[in-house]
C-alpha cells in the first residue's frame, strides 16, 4: 500500500521571475482546499531545504500575491546541495550534501517536493527523484529555454517589458534621429529578444542562435536612412555574438555552479556601430533586472495558476517524478529525464524567424 499523502513542501530556485507567487499559491490553495494536505515553504531555494529553513504555508500566508513578481519564499540561484560548499576542519570543501536534505525532508514527514525552477534546479529536482524523493517540477524562467515546455512562466511578462522598453526607445530615437540598442537577457537563448523585437517593432534582432556580420547591421542601418528612416532600434541578446567571435561575459559568480552571467554586448555592438557610422548617434540601453521584477502579465497569472494546480493534480494522482509542461494549449506532464540536458533555443530556420525576415528584420546575417 502507498503511504497517504499528507504533507508537501514548496521551493523556489534559480533566477526569480513573475510568476513564482501566483504558483505558490495554486498550489497552496489546491493542496489545502481540494485534498487537505499540509504545506510549507523552504526558503532561499535548496539552502533553506539544506538547513531546514521553512514557513508553514496556509491559504492567509498565499493572500494578495498573485499579482506581484518575485517570490515570497526567496531564491537562490547558487546552491546546488550535490556540490554544496560547507566548512570542515577550518576550511571550505565542496561536498554532496543532498542526503542531509533527504534526512530533513524524512524528518519533517514531506511527502512531496513541490520545485519551481529552470534548467539549473531542476537538474536537481531530477536528481532528488533519482535519489528516492517524490518530486514534481514546474516550469520557471523568463529566458523560456527549458526542453519539453513551450512556454515557462515569467517569460510572456519579461517580454512585456522588453516591448514597452523599445516602445519608449522609439520615441527618443526619432526625435534624435539616433541608433538605439537595447540589451535584453535570455542566457545562451533568444527568445526574449525575438518576442520583443517582433512585439516592439525592431529593425534589428540579434540572437545567440544567428551569430551576426557587422556589415550586414551597417547596411541595415544605412538603408533605413536611405529609405528616410533616420532611426533604427536594434535588440541584442546578452547570448549574442558576432560570427567568428564570442559572447560578452559581465561577471564570473564564482560559487555558482553556472558561474558566467552574460552581458556587455550591447555596449560592445555600440562601439563597434560608433566606428562605422556617422550620421547618427548610438546609444545603448541595458535592460538588466527590470525585465525580471515587478507585476506578473495577466497571461502568466493564468499559466502559473494551472501549472500550480495541474502540480497537484500529479501529487493526487502519486506521478511523481514529472514536470508539468505546455504543449499547444493543452497542460501535461513530462518526465524530469527528459527536460535537462538539452537548451531549448530559437530555430534559426523556425517560422517566427521567418516571420520576422518577411517583415524586413534584420538578424545580422
Ligand atoms: N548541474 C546542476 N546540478 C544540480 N543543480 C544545479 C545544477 N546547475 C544549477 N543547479 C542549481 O539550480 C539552482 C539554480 O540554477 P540556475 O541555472 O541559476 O537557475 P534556473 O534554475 O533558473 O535555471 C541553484 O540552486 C543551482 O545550484
Ligand atoms: O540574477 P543574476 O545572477 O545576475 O543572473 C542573470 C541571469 O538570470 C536570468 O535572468 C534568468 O535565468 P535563470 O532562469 O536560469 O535563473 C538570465 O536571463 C540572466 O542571464
Ligand atoms: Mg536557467
Amino acid at each position: 500500500m502507498n503511504k497517504e499523502i499528507r504533507k508537501i513542501a514548496l521551493l523556489t530556485g534559480g533566477g526569480d521571475c513573475p510568476g513564482l507567487n501566483a504558483v505558490i499559491r495554486a498550489v497552496t490553495r489546491t493542496a489545502i482546499l481540494k485534498h487537505g494536505y499540509e504545506v510549507i515553504g523552504y526558503k532561499f531555494g535548496y539552502r533553506g531545504l539544506y538547513n531546514n529553513d521553512y514557513i508553514p504555508m496556509t491559504t492567509k500566508t498565499v493572500s494578495g500575491i498573485l499579482h506581484k513578481g518575485g517570490t515570497i519564499l526567496y531564491s537562490s540561484n547558487k546552491d546546488n546541495l550535490f556540490d554544496y560548499q560547507v566548512e570542515e576542519n577550518g576550511k571550505m570543501v565542496k561536498k554532496d550534501v543532498s542526503d542531509v536534505a533527504v534526512e530533513n525532508l524524512k524528518r519533517e514527514g514531506v511527502d512531496v517536493l513541490v520545485i519551481m525552477g529552470g534548467d539549473g534546479t531542476l537538474t536537481s529536482a531530477r536528481d532528488f527523484a533519482r535519489k528516492g524523493v517524490n518530486v514534481i517540477g514546474i516550469p520557471k524562467t523568463i529566458d523560456n529555454d527549458l526542453a519539453a515546455t513551450d512556454l515557462t512562466f515569467g517569460f510572456q511578462s519579461a517580454v512585456n517589458v522588453v516591448t514597452e522598453a523599445l516602445d519608449r526607445l522609439h520615441t527618443t530615437a526619432e526625435s534624435h534621429h539616433r541608433v538605439m540598442i537595447l540589451e535584453v537577457m535570455g542566457r545562451n537563448a533568444g527568445w526574449i529578444a525575438l518576442h520583443s523585437g517582433l512585439a516592439g517593432s525592431a529593425d534589428v534582432i540579434l540572437i545567440p542562435e544567428i551569430p551576426y556580420d557587422l556589415d550586414r547591421v551597417v547596411n541595415k542601418i544605412k538603408q533605413r536612412s536611405n529609405s528616410g528612416k533616420q532611426f533604427s532600434i536594434i535588440v541584442v541578446a546578452e547570448g549574442a555574438k558576432p560570427k567568428g567571435g564570442e559572447v560578452v561575459v559581465n561577471k564570473v559568480v564564482k560559487d555558482s555552479p553556472d558561474p558566467i552571467r552574460l552581458g556587455g554586448i550591447g555596449n560592445k555592438l555600440a562601439a563597434d556601430l560608433e566606428k562605422r557610422i556617422s550620421d547618427h548617434e548610438i546609444r545603448c540601453t541595458v535592460l538588466g533586472h527590470l525585465q525580471r521584477g515587478g507585476n506578473t502579465s495577466a497571461f502568466d497569472r493564468v499559466l502559473s495558476t494551472r501549472y500550480g494546480v495541474a502540480a497537484v493534480d500529479l501529487i493526487h494522482n502519486r506521478d511523481f517524478g514529472k514536470m508539468v509542461a505546455l504543449q499547444g494549449n493543452k497542460i501535461v506532464s513530462v518526465s524530469l529525464e527528459d527536460v535537462i540536458g538539452t537548451t531549448k533555443t530559437v530555430d534559426p530556420n523556425g517560422e517566427l524567424v521567418r516571420v520576422a525576415q518577411s517583415i524586413g528584420v534584420s538578424f545580422g546575417d
